[in-house]
């Protein structure tokens, strides 16, 4: 049921989802409602995109999402225009440490860019149609490519940290839990209902990484593999990663997907890139455990060769 409230326009659709029918002796069934969040409409998106175009003379066909750590990306953004994410209506908040929370507008490698300095996660507790919201947003500035970035564990034992996955592929574990970022009403201008995603991560751009991560000198730590998304924000159990490494995931990580499938939906093309920040434990005997501080400390030390393997792309499409 929706209910109209005499409000802020942004605010005044309320979805009420009725929730517990309590029968009451006497008096029938009393039903209580509660409050979920109604999604931007294509119109309210198209603000969100004319309002970031209208502080930048720049028009990107190229958007790069950087992940925990990797958004040193953006600060080598030449001409750059910066865009707190505070400053853009009805846009999420960025609250996890190695997120600073900026769009960036300008040049990389000649080419126009637009970098999220910073991305949503679902553990936040944004649902997956909102962490997905910037993609939309893109679509509507007139990005064609995407690249997606993250910091993830290595679940496959052959990988090492500071290795550098492209992604080929992933296994959505909310989306076989049954959540999705286009669950719900269809907005057909975006994209057909039942999209199909098993040619997600682009084939010709994973060649090229390949070709100029082997000119840059990258073999030795360049791998390929499926990247599986988890919730979080706790970290996995030992019988997860197992579990997890049975199923076929390479690394695991709590991000990416719900973006990757809102940007296949509306026909832009992905570029996927894993950084291992850890291995995960596999090992009851294993005196370690994974930290955050961890994975944004080797975000620092590999960010260099991933910003040149995706500014050398970049300079190449
Ligand atoms: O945004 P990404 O996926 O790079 O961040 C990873 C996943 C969690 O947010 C965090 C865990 O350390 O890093
Ligand atoms: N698990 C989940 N997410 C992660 C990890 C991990 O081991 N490392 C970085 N992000």
């Amino acid at each position: 049921m929706w209910l109209y409230l005499r409000t802020a326009p942004a605010l005044r659709r309320v979805w009420l989802r009725p929730t517990v029918f309590q029968a009451t002796r006497g008096r029938g069934v009393k039903v209580y409602f509660s409050m979920a969040e109604a999604r931007p409409s294509y119109e309210d998106i198209q603000k969100i995109s004319d309002f970031l175009l209208s502080k930048t003379k720049h028009r990107p066909k190229i958007a790069v999402i950087c992940g925990s750590g990797l958004g040193g990306l953006a600060d080598v953004v030449e001409d750059q225009n910066a865009i707190d994410y505070t400053e853009i209506p009805n846009f999420p908040r960025s609250t996890v440490p190695g997120h600073k929370g900026r769009m960036v507008f300008g040049l990389l490698a000649g080419k126009t860019v637009v970098c999220m300095q910073g991305r949503f996660h679902p553990y936040e507790g944004y649902p997956l149609w909102k962490v997905a919201l910037p993609v939309r947003v893109f679509k509507l500035m007139g990005i064609e490519t995407l690249f997606v970035t993250n910091a993830a564990g290595a679940l496959n034992s052959s990988f090492n940290v500071g290795d550098i996955m492209l992604m080929k592929d992933h296994i959505s574990m909310p989306g076989l839990a049954g959540d999705n970022p286009l669950k719900g009403h269809n907005e057909d201008r975006f994209g057909p209902r039942f999209p199909a995603v098993s040619d997600a991560y682009n084939s010709e751009l994973r060649q090229l990484a390949r070709d100029i991560g082997k000119e840059l000198g990258f073999e030795s730590f360049m791998q390929e593999g499926v990247y599986v998304q988890v919730g979080g924000p706790s970290y996995e159990t030992i019988a997860e990663c197992k579990l997890l490494r049975m199923l076929g995931g390479d690394c695991v990580g709590m991000s990416t997907v719900p973006e990757v499938i809102a940007a296949r939906h509306c026909g832009i093309r992905v570029f996927g890139m894993s950084l291992v920040t850890n291995m995960v434990v596999m090992d009851y005997d294993a005196k370690v455990t994974v930290n955050h501080e961890e994975v944004l400390e080797t975000g620092k030390r590999r960010a260099q060769d991933m910003q040149k393997l995706v500014s050398k792309m970049i300079g190449q499409l």
